[in-house]
């Protein structure tokens, strides 16, 4: 939704009308501070009426979770399918992967690509991404890297949040699946190239940017959920401030 990429989670994402407007102010967010988090998430012996003032801001509707699909994007191997299980399990909702649900339908994703080709892929890809996408209520749904090229998907995305995994190809040389993913198979080094050729499009989709070759998955499975938590939260805070400048600059009667 909302619309721009956006990369520092401190900042509330946009109008849900608008598109994003690309390319983002900063392409990638560091990772948080350890301490940050460790904040974030101690019990504070001692201070026990802490968690009951929480629970009630939730009660509210304070961190409510989007009534769509939050989206995860990224290079091939940055960990969108296992961190969005993560993710998905700790927000406690259902998890979506968009080259399984592919896998199911047309068969095994490299196979596809031998005897049908890249741009047949595509075509039926970016179609079961739309299926997905158009499910409502809060899930995790993780796309294959590729799926930003089309951009039907990239329009699509302007109306959920969408989290950007990135990378680095020394990482994914250790530790990915190479053989699963025909675009690498025969040249595992194509894999920085590919990223150069998809960068403005990742940027252009994303509302925040995780590093995952920078900390665990249970550190970034808490942090990207904790991001999903606030987003409704931030999205209605950045809707209110823009109406506000809106009327603020609107012309007077007489004017
Ligand atoms: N911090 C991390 N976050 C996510 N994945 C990681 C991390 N560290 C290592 N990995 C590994 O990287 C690989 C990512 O694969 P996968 O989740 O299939 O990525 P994608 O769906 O983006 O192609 C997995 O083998 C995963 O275990
Ligand atoms: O980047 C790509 O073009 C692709 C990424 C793969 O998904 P992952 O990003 O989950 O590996 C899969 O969709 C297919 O092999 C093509
Ligand atoms: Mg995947």
């Amino acid at each position: 939704m909302s619309g721009h990429r956006r990369v520092n989670r401190d900042a509330g994402p946009p109008a849900a009308t608008r598109p994003k407007p690309g390319p983002p102010t900063q392409p990638l967010r560091q990772i948080p501070a350890a301490e940050a988090e460790a904040a974030a998430s101690s019990s504070e012996p001692g201070q026990l009426r802490a968690p009951r003032r929480r629970r009630r801001r939730r009660g509210r509707g304070g961190s409510r979770l989007p009534e769509r699909a939050i989206v995860f994007v990224g290079p091939m191997a940055a960990g969108k399918t296992s961190l969005g299980k993560r993710v998905a399990r700790e927000l406690g909702i259902e998890f979506v992967d968009t080259d399984a649900v592919f896998v199911r339908k047309h068969g095994v994703i490299a196979e596809f690509f031998e005897r049908h080709g890249e741009a047949e892929f595509r075509r039926l890809e970016a179609e079961v991404i739309a299926e997905e996408l158009a499910v409502p209520g809060p899930r995790i749904v993780a796309l294959g890297g590729g799926a930003v090229i089309a951009e039907q998907t990239r329009r699509l995305l302007r109306e959920h949040p969408v989290v950007l995994l990135m990378t680095t190809q020394e990482a994914v040389l250790r530790t990915a699946n190479i053989a699963r993913r025909p675009l690498l198979r025969d040249d595992p080094e194509a894999w920085g190239r590919i990223l150069e050729e998809r960068r403005g499009f990742y940027e252009e989709v994303a509302d925040v940017t995780y590093r995952t070759d920078r900390a665990t998955k249970e550190q970034l499975a808490r942090r990207v959920a904790q991001w999903a938590r606030g987003y409704e939260r931030q999205r209605r805070r950045a809707d209110g401030a823009r109406r506000h400048r809106d009327a603020a600059h609107e012309p007077s009667e007489g004017e």
